[in-house]
């Protein structure tokens, strides 16, 4: 395995390229947009520049990292890749025409993995005429600084494949958890509910925003509470999340607290809007 190609330069695909140009890969990152594959490279050119500042980098290093990674407008470098890993914009329809594309383009042996949050690896796979190469890897952003990947096998997903992408998560640098194919995974069919929650307290006024976080800090050594961190991944993203688990489940225990859908509705998205539990300069 040398060349990964990566497809979507935004958070994910720019922090994905930054990690497998760090371990030692050749990195195609292609994007419709040619401004968030400038944008990802000024990204990830002062994400080193951070680690070289800190001394974990030397400068030569830095170059020889950006050197791996080529920027791309087009799929036609797909052809050359071991490793597929497409990180573009959560859409279902957007992603069943990019895998039979991919599928089409790829060499037989290659991995074809998806970074989806909530959509079915099973029907990503079956978009394409040879689903057994399909895999989900599931990073955690930030993707330099995350150490987990979810591998998720869909149905169809072959031994050989898993195998494959267990050993390029731990190339990576990464640990990886094996996860059945099911809304949510494992990490945000946990973690989303418990914000949820926290978000049913706060409206049934159990506490202020900033008692429930102060619980949930001291009280179960959570690095952020949940209010927070709700902020920061974003209430639409975690809205989004329920109603995937909530549709996919049909289990009212996935039912999105209505003081969450009123947020989102009033635009109060957390930190990316200035305002959501908390206010943040901006
Ligand atoms: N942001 C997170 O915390 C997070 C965490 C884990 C997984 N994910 C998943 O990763 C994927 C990307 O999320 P993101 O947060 O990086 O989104 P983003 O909006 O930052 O980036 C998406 C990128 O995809 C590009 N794109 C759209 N259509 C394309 C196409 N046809 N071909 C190539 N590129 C295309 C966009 O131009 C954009 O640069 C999604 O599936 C998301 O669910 C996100």
């Amino acid at each position: 395995m040398q060349t990964i190609f990566i497809v979507g330069a935004g958070t994910m695909g720019s922090g994905i390229a930054q990690v497998a140009a760090q371990s030692g890969f050749s990195v195609r990152l292609y994007d419709i947009s040619t401004q968030q594959l400038e944008r990802a490279r000024a990204t990830i050119s002062a994400n080193l520049d951070r680690l070289v500042k800190k001394e974990k980098l030397t400068a030569a290093d830095k170059d020889a990292t950006l050197a791996r990674i080529a920027t791309a407008t087009q799929l036609d470098g797909v052809a050359s890749a071991d490793l597929v890993i497409e990180a573009a914009s959560e859409n279902e329809a957007l992603k069943l025409e990019l895998f039979a594309k991919l599928d089409a383009l790829a060499k037989p042996e290659a991995i074809l993995a998806s970074n989806t949050s909530s959509i079915s690896i099973t029907k990503i796979a079956a978009a394409t005429k040879n689903p057994a190469r399909v895999i989900g890897m599931h990073f955690f952003n930030p993707v330099p600084v995350m150490a987990l990947i979810e591998l998720i096998r869909g149905l169809q997903t072959s031994d050989e494949t898993y195998q494959k992408a267990e050993a390029i998560a731990k190339a990576l640098g990464k640990t990886p958890v094996a996860v059945k194919n099911s809304p949510g995974f494992v990490v945000n069919r946990l973690l989303c509910p418990m914000i949820n929650e926290a978000i049913f307290a706060l409206q049934e006024g159990l506490a202020s925003a900033e008692g429930i976080d102060e619980a949930m800090k001291l009280g179960c050594n959570h690095p952020i509470g949940p209010l927070a961190l709700a902020d920061l991944i974003g209430l639409d993203v975690e809205l989004a999340v329920m109603q995937v688990l909530y549709e996919g489940f049909k289990d009212p225990k996935f039912r999105p607290a209505p003081l969450l859908v009123e947020m989102v509705e009033a635009g109060r998205l957390g930190r990316k809007t200035g305002e959501g539990f908390y206010r943040y300069d901006r």
